[in-house]
């Protein structure tokens, strides 16, 4: 079965986010998709020989401008997948506004989230370099990717498995979190038992 991980799957229209699931899915390449449809795909992988049930939410891309649905999105998903094209910049601008507008819905900064700059096999129309999408992605504090859904390279796995590894990190720091506030906690009992028999 493996530890389950909801992943949103996000970015502008045609940008290829149905290309990369299927991609990460199938390992195989379809041209053609609905873009209206929306679809949530189980799929059982293993990330650092760990068995993961993830579970992998393709939006479509006007997500965005339906609030209530994006926002039901944002808190049904344990981690994201934000997805421009290295060809269109409006799609790359797009990415640190998606991150907030998380950021914001999840009240934290600690989302657990990769970047992909998706369709580098069109090198001859690229508008966004590698250098200035990873200064971006280090300023959300996240790993970034580039693929071509269209020639599968292998960053396309590497993205879905560290955006698990990821969540992985957060679940670890918040179960510390979590066990130093009941040790807290516990040390207060006590001394609360102590001060109450001095009184007494
Ligand atoms: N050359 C190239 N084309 C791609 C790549 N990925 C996707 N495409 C094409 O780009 C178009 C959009 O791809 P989709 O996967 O439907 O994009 P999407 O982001 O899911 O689009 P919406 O569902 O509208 O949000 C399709 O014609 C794909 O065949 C890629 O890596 N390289």
């Amino acid at each position: 079965m493996g530890t389950k991980c909801k992943i949103a799957v996000l970015g502008s229209p045609a940008v290829g986010k149905s290309a990369l699931v299927v991609r990460f899915l199938t390992k195989r390449f379809i041209w053609e998709y609905d873009p209206t449809l929306e679809f949530t795909y189980p799929c059982s992988c293993q990330v650092d020989d760990e068995p993961v049930a993830m579970e992998i939410l393709d939006t479509a891309g006007q997500v965005e401008s339906n609030q209530t649905n994006f926002e039901g999105t944002v808190r049904w998903a344990d981690a994201f997948i934000l997805v421009f094209s290295v060809t269109d910049r409006h799609t790359f601008k797009q990415i640190s506004i998606l991150k907030n507008q998380i950021d914001e819905i999840k009240r934290s900064k600690n989302v657990s989230c990769v970047i992909i700059g998706n369709k580098i096999d069109l090198e001859h129309q690229r508008q966004v370099g590698t250098a200035e999408a990873e200064r971006m992605a280090a300023d959300c504090a996240t790993a970034y990717f580039e693929t071509s859904a269209c020639d599968g390279s292998p960053e396309i796995d590497e993205a879905f498995h560290e955006v698990y590894r990821e969540v992985k990190r957060r679940r670890y720091l918040d179960s510390r979190g979590g066990r130093r506030r009941s040790s807290a906690q516990q040390v207060r009992h006590v001394l609360n038992n102590f001060l109450t028999k001095i009184h007494t």
